[in-house]
């Protein structure tokens, strides 16, 4: 279980990450969505230890990461993939990870095979694809058996085969009854994985609910109904105390009716129905609905008055994947300036750079 409470940084005069309290369960996977900058991957590496709270707390089965003897197998994380020594061969990474922190060296062909690439074990990373690249990081994740697995962008890289396979395992994870953390930007290979959901903006939580709430709560739900006697369904319809939007392509929608109730009027009145289909909209139009106050960074140089103003995308920096070599302090230079946090945060992780988006 991973438990956050009024977890907040700050990053200069920018809060990255605002007061978030909420908890992450097992046996379920848990989406972690926001739109860009809103603050997923900072949430992720406090609960790492990898970034240093201002305030709040962030517990991994009631403990601060430090505290944690054998941290890796208690939780495994994916943070950003391209983080890998390119020198070394995929078995000898995930040896050099499992002898670090006293897994068992089977291990390592275990979950060559489990992602998939027994096969390249011997070759170095650094000529492998983003998504050799990404199965590699879950290898790792998964190396000391952890109950808690988290993931930044499991599927950013993977093919349509890749994605079918992380979504299954992400599913039997959990399915195994442990804690599955997992943040996308792909809202439509969310709604087939995540039965939770946690969202964020600028920040702050805006919904910790299952998928179905969530989708409901946000989203309109209606019936679209087409006749080839409009007239008298748009009579019949009306004369039942239902408000009628006529649609451009010559059907009619009512909101919050049943399908088959609507279906049941019309046969009463002996109308022909064309067309009697229940719209729900999806994970995506839900999220943008929830989201449209929260987004920083729009398209054609729009931004939400207030908000931090996109600058030109800088260098990717070398993250740390968990697990791997540790972290070393970033150099001079990557240090935020006093007082200009936001323009320096945005230089540091502005939209497109960082993840090979
Ligand atoms: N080390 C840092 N120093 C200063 N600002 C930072 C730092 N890391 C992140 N930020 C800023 O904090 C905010 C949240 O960033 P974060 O990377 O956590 O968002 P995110 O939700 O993961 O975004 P994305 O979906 O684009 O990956 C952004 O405005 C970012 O510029």
């Amino acid at each position: 279980m991973i438990e956050l409470q009024g977890l907040t940084k700050r990053y200069g005069d920018r809060t990255a990450v605002d007061h978030l309290t909420f908890t992450v369960r097992p046996g379920v996977v848990t989406g972690f969505l926001g739109p860009n900058g809103a603050g997923k991957s900072t949430t992720m590496r406090m609960l790492l230890g990898l970034d240093a709270p201002t305030s709040g707390d962030v517990r991994i089965d009631g403990k601060h990461y430090a505290q944690l003897s054998e941290p890796l197998k208690h939780i495994g994380a994916l943070l950003d993939a391209k983080s890998i020594h390119g020198g070394r061969t995929a078995y000898d990474h995930l040896l050099c990870i499992a002898q670090s922190n006293r897994i068992p060296t089977r291990r390592v062909g275990e979950v060559l095979e489990t992602v998939g690439l027994s096969a390249v074990a011997r070759k170095r990373s650094k000529g492998f694809s983003l998504g050799m690249g990404q199965r590699l990081g879950i290898a790792a994740a998964l190396l000391g058996d952890p109950e808690i697995l988290m993931f930044d962008e499991p599927v950013n890289g993977l093919d349509p085969e890749g994605i079918h396979w992380i979504r299954n395992l992400m599913k039997g994870l959990a399915a195994q009854g442990r804690t599955v953390f997992v943040s996308s930007h792909l809202m439509s290979e969310m709604a087939l994985t995540a039965e939770h959901l946690i969202v964020i903006g600028r920040g702050r939580l805006l919904a910790d609910t299952s998928m179905a709430d969530f989708i409901e709560k946000n989203s309109r739900s209606f019936v679209r109904l087409r006749s080839p006697q409009p007239e008298r369904l748009r009579d019949v319809l009306t004369a039942a105390g239902h408000t009628v939007v006529s649609t451009g392509d010559g059907a009619f929608e009512i909101t919050g009716k049943d399908a088959a109730e609507l279906g049941e009027l019309a046969a009463q009145h002996q109308l022909v129905l064309h067309e009697l289909s229940p719209q729900r909209a999806s994970l995506e139009e839900a999220f943008m609905q929830l989201t449209a106050e929260s987004v920083e960074y729009h398209a054609h140089g729009a931004v939400t008055p207030g908000a931090s103003v996109p600058v030109p995308a800088a260098p990717a920096q070398q993250g740390w994947q968990h697990g791997g070599p540790p972290p070393t302090a970033p150099p001079p230079q990557q240090q935020p300036p006093q007082g200009g946090g936001q323009q320096w945060g945005s230089q540091w992780r502005n939209p497109g750079s960082g993840k090979g988006r």
